[in-house]
C-alpha cells in the first residue's frame, strides 16, 4: 500500500477511537476486519500509532494543534509507529518541516499534564498511592506490554517450551516470579506454532498467574472461578488441579464464556464445568454453598491496571464509574465468599490500581465477616514457591505495578474461612 493511502487509513482509525465511545481493542479489530488487504506490518503501524496516540493523547493534541490539515492527520504523524521511511514518503514538504520543527521542542519544560498524559482524578490517585514513584509509572505507562506466556503444566515442561519456541525462533525467558511463565522478546504471532495450537501455552500476563498461584488451587479440590470470563484464569486453575477435581467457571457473560470453549479444547482440561449465572446470588450458588474448597473471584473492575495494553481506559474510566464498580465489587465478593467450607480459601482480585476498588473493598469484606481470616498474600505466595514474594506485596494484599514488577497492575486480598 502506498504510504500516503496508510497514514490516511490511520487518520481514519483515530478518528473512530478518539471518539471514546467503545473500546480502542474493538474498534481495531473491527477496522481490520473492513480491511483484510492489510498486511502484517500494516496492521502493526496502523493499531501502534493509534495505541501510542492514546498513551500520550494530550501531549500529541497540544503539538497538533499547529499545523495544517486534518487534526488526526497530524496526531498520526505525530505518533507514527510504522518506520521514518513511511512517514518520508508520505508527509509533504510543509508536514516535514512542521513534523522537524515539533520533534525539536524541549519536552521538559512542558506543563505536568502534558508529560503524564492522564486525566486530574487520576493523577491525583496515582500521586497519593505512589509517591515519588508516580513518575516512573508514568513512563511504563508509556511502553507497551511485554508478551508473557504460561506454560500448561498438564502438557508441557517450561524448558521443553521454551526450547521449542528458540528452534522456532522465538527467543523467551522464564519470568521471574511466576514459576509457569515465559517472557517472549519482541511481539511475534504465535498463534499458529505448534506449541500454541497443540495447547502447551496460552497468553497470559504474568500478574495474572500470580492471581491463580494466590488460591493454592490443587488435585481434587472443589474450586470456583467466580468472574471466568473468556477463562484466562480458569485454564490455569484446571492445570494446577491437574485436570482432576471439579472446576466451575462462573460468568454472568454468556459471550465470554463461549470463548472459553476453544481455549478449554486446547487445553486438554476435562473437569472445567462453565455456566452462566444470572447474578451473583443466581441458586447455583445457593445449591454450592459451604461445598468448596477455593474461590477466585477476578471482580469486574476499572481495568486501570491494564493501561499499557488498554490506555483509552484513562480516557473512558470516571470516578462515578469507579463507584458503582464499588458497590458491584462489594456484592460479588460477600455472595462468592458463601460457597467455601472451612478451611476454604478465597482470593479477590483487580486488574485496577485504585484502592476504592482493592483495599477498600478487601477491608470492608474483612469487617464484616468474622467468620474469615485475612491470609497475608506473602504466605500464600511463598507457599506455592514464588521467589521474592515479600517484594510483591504491599501490608497483607498482593500489589503488583507495572513500573516495579514489569506485569500489569493488579491487587488480591487472601482469607481462610474459619
Ligand atoms: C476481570 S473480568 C474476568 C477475566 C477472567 N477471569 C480472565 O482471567 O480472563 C470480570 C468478569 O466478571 C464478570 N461479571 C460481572 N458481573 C458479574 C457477577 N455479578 N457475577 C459473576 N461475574 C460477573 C464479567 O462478565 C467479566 O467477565
Amino acid at each position: 500500500m502506498h504510504p500516503n493511502a496508510l497514514v490516511d487509513l490511520t487518520t481514519e482509525l483515530l478518528r473512530a477511537i478518539l471518539r471514546l465511545d467503545a473500546p480502542a481493542d474493538a474498534l481495531v479489530s473491527a477496522f481490520f476486519r473492513q480491511h483484510r488487504n492489510l498486511g502484517p506490518r500494516e496492521r502493526h503501524a496502523l493499531a501502534e500509532t493509534a495505541y501510542a496516540v492514546l498513551r500520550r493523547r494530550l501531549f500529541y493534541q497540544h503539538f497538533a494543534q499547529s499545523g495544517h490539515g486534518a487534526l488526526e492527520r497530524r496526531l498520526a504523524l505525530l505518533a507514527w509507529q510504522g518506520g521514518e521511511a513511511v512517514l518520508r514518503a508520505a508527509a509533504g514538504p510543509h508536514e516535514q518541516a512542521w513534523l522537524a520543527q515539533v520533534k525539536a521542542a524541549d519536552v521538559s519544560a512542558l506543563p505536568e499534564k502534558l508529560r503524564h498524559n492522564l486525566p486530574d482524578w487520576l493523577a491525583g490517585a496515582l500521586k497519593a498511592a505512589l509517591g515519588d514513584e508516580f513518575w516512573p509509572l508514568v513512563e511504563s505507562l508509556s511502553q507497551p506490554a511485554p508478551l508473557d506466556l504460561r506454560v500448561n503444566v498438564l502438557k508441557a515442561k517450561v524448558e521443553a517450551v521454551q526450547a521449542e519456541l528458540g528452534a522456532a525462533g522465538v527467543e523467551a525467558a522464564p519470568t521471574p516470579y511466576s514459576p509457569w511463565g515465559l517472557r517472549v522478546q519482541g511481539k511475534p504471532a504465535l498463534n499458529k506454532l505448534e506449541v500454541f495450537t497443540r495447547g502447551d501455552v496460552e497468553v497470559q500476563d504474568e500478574g495474572s498467574q500470580l492471581l491463580v498461584l494466590l488460591t493454592g488451587a490443587k488435585r481434587g479440590e472443589m474450586v470456583v472461578d467466580f468472574c471466568a470470563g473468556a477463562g484466562g484464569k480458569t485454564l490455569a486453575l484446571g492445570a494446577a488441579m491437574r485436570n482432576t477435581g471439579r472446576l466451575y467457571a462462573f460468568d454472568v457473560s454468556g459471550h465470554r464464556l463461549d470463548k472459553l470453549k476453544p481455549r478449554l479444547a486446547r487445553s486438554g482440561l476435562s473437569n472445567v464445568y462453565p455456566a452462566q449465572i444470572a447474578h451473583e446470588r443466581d441458586d447455583r450458588i445457593k445449591r454450592l454453598a459451604g461445598k468448596v474448597d477455593r474461590v477466585l473471584v477476578d471482580a469486574p473492575c476499572s481495568g486501570l491496571g491494564t493501561l499499557r495494553r488498554n490506555p483509552d481506559l484513562k480516557w473512558r474510566q470516571s470516578p462515578q464509574a469507579v463507584q458503582e464498580l464499588q458497590a458491584k465489587q462489594h456484592a460479588i465478593l460477600a455472595s462468592a465468599a458463601r460457597l467455601l467450607k472451612s478451611g476454604g480459601r478465597l482470593v479477590y482480585a483487580t486488574c485496577s490500581v485504585l484502592p476504592e476498588e482493592n483495599e477498600q473493598v478487601a477491608e470492608a469484606f474483612t469487617q464484616a465477616h468474622r467468620d474469615f481470616r485475612v491470609l497475608p498474600a506473602v504466605e500464600a505466595l511463598t507457599q506455592a514457591k514464588v521467589p521474592q514474594a515479600e517484594t510483591l506485596v504491599s501490608g497483607d494484599s498482593l500489589r503488583l505495578w507495572p513500573h516495579r514488577h514489569a506485569t500489569d497492575g493488579f491487587f488480591a486480598a487472601v482469607w481462610e474461612r474459619t
